[in-house]
C-alpha cells in the first residue's frame, strides 16, 4: 500500500461523513456485498457508479475519500479510469484502491504504474477491506489538513512580507509630499557618493527650494501651501526619473535631487528644465513676488569624489550657489 503524496495545488476537503468511498463496478452486486461488509461502520458512506463514463464527474461531484476501482469493466480498461481520476485536479491525490479477480503481479504493477495506492483481489475479507478503505481514508484526510495548514500559513506569510514592504516604504518616504524624506536622501548619498568615489565618476546634487514660500502660506493659507509642495515635488521627481536620479525632500520647502554619473552641465540641464516645469504647474505666486507663478531657485553643483572630499561639501556647494540664485532674483539655476 502506498499513501497519496503531497501536492502544491490547494486541495479540497471533502465535506459530509469522514469515509466516503465511490465504488466503480459494472456488477450492482459487489455494490451490494460492499455496504453489507459496511453495514456495520456508520460513518464510512458508500456510493456505487455502475457506468465507466460516468466514474470521472461522479468523483469529482462527490468528492470521496477513497476510489474502490473495478479493473473489468465493458468497454473501458480500468487503468484507463485510473489515469482519468489522476488527470483531474481535483482527484489528483484521492486514494484509488483497485478492486481486481486477477492475483497478476503484472496487472498490480500496471495498475500502480497508472496511479492506483492499493490492489485488492475480489472479494476480500470484510475486516481487511474496511481497514484498507480507512487507512487510505485517514491518510488522505491528514494529507488535506496539512495543505490547507500549509496555505493558510503561505498566506499569512504573504501578508506579513507585504506589511514589512509597506513599513519599510514609509520609512523612507516623506507623507506630505511622497517623495524620499531626508533619513532615505542621507542613506542613498552615501552610498552613492562611495560608488562614485570607487569609479572615479561625477556626482550632481541639485538643492532646490521654493520661492517666497512663507508668503505664499501667509497669502493662500497653508493648506494650498501643502498642495503647491506636492505639485513642486511631483515635478522635481518626473524630472529625477527622467535621469535615474533620487528626489528628496530635504526639510520644510526645499528639496534636493541628486543624480550619479552626471556632470555639472547635464545638472544644469536638469535644474533648468525643473525651473521651466514648476513655471508650467501655474500655481499663482503671491506678493511681494515679481513672478505670476511660484517658482523655485536652485543651486547646482557636482564633483567626482577623492580623498579630500566630504559628501557634505558637494551638499554645501550646491546650498552656495542656491543662495546665489535667491541673491540673484530667484526662479533661476546657479552653478559655481
Ligand atoms: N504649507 C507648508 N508650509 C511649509 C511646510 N514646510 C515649511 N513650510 C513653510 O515654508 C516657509 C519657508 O519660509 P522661508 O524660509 O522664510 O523662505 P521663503 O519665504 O520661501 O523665502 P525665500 O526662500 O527667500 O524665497 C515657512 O513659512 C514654513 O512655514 C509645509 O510642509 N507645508
Amino acid at each position: 500500500m502506498s499513501a497519496p503524496d503531497s501536492a502544491a495545488a490547494p486541495l479540497l476537503e471533502p465535506a459530509g461523513p469522514s469515509v466516503r468511498v465511490l465504488l466503480v463496478d459494472d456488477q450492482a452486486v459487489v455494490g451490494v456485498i460492499l455496504r453489507t461488509m459496511l453495514a456495520a461502520d456508520p460513518d464510512i458512506e458508500v456510493q456505487t457508479c455502475l457506468r465507466a463514463e460516468d466514474a470521472v464527474a461522479t468523483a469529482v461531484q462527490m468528492q470521496p475519500t477513497a476510489i474502490l476501482q473495478d479493473l473489468g469493466m465493458p468497454g473501458i480498461d480500468g487503468l484507463d479510469l485510473v489515469r482519468a481520476y489522476r488527470r483531474q485536479p481535483e482527484l489528483q491525490h484521492v486514494p484509488i484502491i483497485v478492486l481486481s479477480a486477477n492475483d497478476d503481479p503484472l496487472m498490480k504493477r500496471a495498475s500502480f504504474s497508472a496511479g492506483a495506492n492499493d490492489y485488492l483481489v475480489k472479494l476480500p475479507e470484510p475486516i481487511e477491506t474496511t481497514a484498507r478503505i480507512r487507512y487510505h481514508s485517514r491518510a488522505y484526510r491528514l494529507l488535506l489538513e496539512r495543505d490547507s495548514a500549509y496555505q493558510a500559513l503561505r498566506a499569512s506569510q504573504q501578508a506579513l512580507l507585504a506589511r514589512n514592504e509597506e513599513l519599510r516604504r514609509l520609512t523612507q518616504v516623506d507623507g506630505l509630499t511622497n517623495v524620499s524624506n531626508r533619513r532615505y536622501f542621507d542613506e542613498h548619498f552615501a552610498q552613492e557618493w562611495s560608488l562614485a568615489a570607487l569609479e572615479g565618476t561625477e556626482i550632481a546634487l541639485l538643492m532646490i527650494d521654493v520661492d517666497h514660500f512663507k508668503s505664499f502660506n501667509d497669502h493662500f493659507g497653508h493648506l494650498a501651501g501643502d498642495a503647491a509642495l506636492q505639485s513642486v515635488a511631483r515635478t522635481i521627481r518626473s524630472v529625477a526619473r527622467s535621469c535615474e536620479g533620487l528626489a528628496a525632500r530635504f526639510g520644510g520647502e526645499e528639496f534636493a535631487l541628486m543624480a550619479s554619473r552626471t556632470s555639472l552641465a547635464q545638472a544644469m540641464v536638469l535644474g533648468e528644465s525643473v525651473c521651466a516645469q514648476v513655471q508650467q504647474l501655474r500655481i499663482p505666486a503671491a506678493p511681494p513676488s515679481p513672478h505670476p507663478w511660484l517658482s523655485v531657485s536652485i543651486g547646482a553643483a557636482a564633483m567626482v569624489p577623492d580623498a579630500a572630499t566630504l559628501s557634505a561639501d558637494l551638499i554645501a556647494q550646491a546650498d552656495a550657489c542656491l543662495y546665489s540664485a535667491k541673491r540673484q532674483g530667484r526662479n533661476r539655476v546657479v552653478t559655481r
